[in-house]
């Protein structure tokens, strides 16, 4: 479903991904993880098209996302670490605007819709400004406007900042879900709690560099993914 050939990308001198490689597939949620400045964002961003690289290549069910960016930003949704919305339009605006541009039937959007803003306890605030959301409600504003349009492919970076604990358990099942129906996610975290719980499969990056990657179970052995990742940052 995606998949980083090679991935290298340099902010002028400073190289900050090295020839990354990896492989999510459907039905897979993919945990990335590495300290501040390891290339996750750099790595997360290059994957939605967002970031220009000079080497390698992303495809997204198989099409490059050189090539046909519009092609593979059909496929997927994007969370990024901080919810910069459009401040001037209602939750709700937001909402119906996201599905207007992935083409989403009304019928379908409205019970979507529905069904999330339910779940996450903003039903009431969708009327609302933007402007006037909390950090936790515009992140659950961005996961259901990911969610509205089916992708097959959900990208998040650090998607369980700022939620509370009720909304955390219920983004947790809708990603197992997502992937229980033949999705894929690949997202970025520091909550290795998370992680080691959640994802079928983990990546460890250091200084632009993967270092582990896997299933997370041959991955952390009988330790916790929290000591094999002190560990491998404790390498020089
Ligand atoms: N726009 C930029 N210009 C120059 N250097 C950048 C830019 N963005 C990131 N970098 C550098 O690239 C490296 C990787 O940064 P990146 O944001 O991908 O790390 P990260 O793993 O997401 O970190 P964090 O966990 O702190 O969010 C860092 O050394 C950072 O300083």
């Amino acid at each position: 479903m995606l998949q980083i050939k090679n991935l290298t990308k340099r902010y002028g001198d400073k190289l900050a991904v090295d020839n990354l490689s990896l492989h999510i597939m459907p039905g897979e949620i993919y945990g990335f993880i590495g300290h501040n400045g390891a290339g996750k964002t750099t790595t997360v961003k290059a994957c939605t098209g967002i970031l220009n690289f000079e080497e390698g290549d992303i495809l997204i069910d198989g099409v490059s996302i050189k090539e046909k960016p519009l092609e593979c930003k059909k496929q997927m949704a994007y969370i990024p670490d901080n919810p910069d919305m459009y401040d001037f339009m209602t939750g709700i605006g937001y909402l119906n605007f996201i599905a207007d541009i992935f083409d989403v039937p009304e019928e379908v959007r409205d019970e979507l819709i529905d069904k999330y803003a339910d779940a996450f306890e903003i039903k009431d605030n969708l009327g609302q400004l933007i402007s006037e959301y909390s950090h936790g409600m515009k992140q659950k504003l961005a996961i259901i406007s990911a969610w509205i349009h089916e992708p097959k492919l959900v990208i998040m970076d650090e998607p369980f900042v700022g939620l509370d604990p009720k909304a955390s358990h219920i983004l947790k099942q809708m990603m197992r879900k997502m992937c229980d129906d033949g999705g894929a996610i690949f997202f970025s975290t520091h909550v290795l709690e998370v992680a080691e719980k959640l994802c079928d499969k983990v990546a460890i990056i250091k200084g632009g560099r993967l270092v582990k990657a896997g299933i997370m179970e041959q991955v952390k052995g009988d330790e916790s993914l929290e000591s094999v990742f002190l560990d491998l940052e404790g390498e020089s």
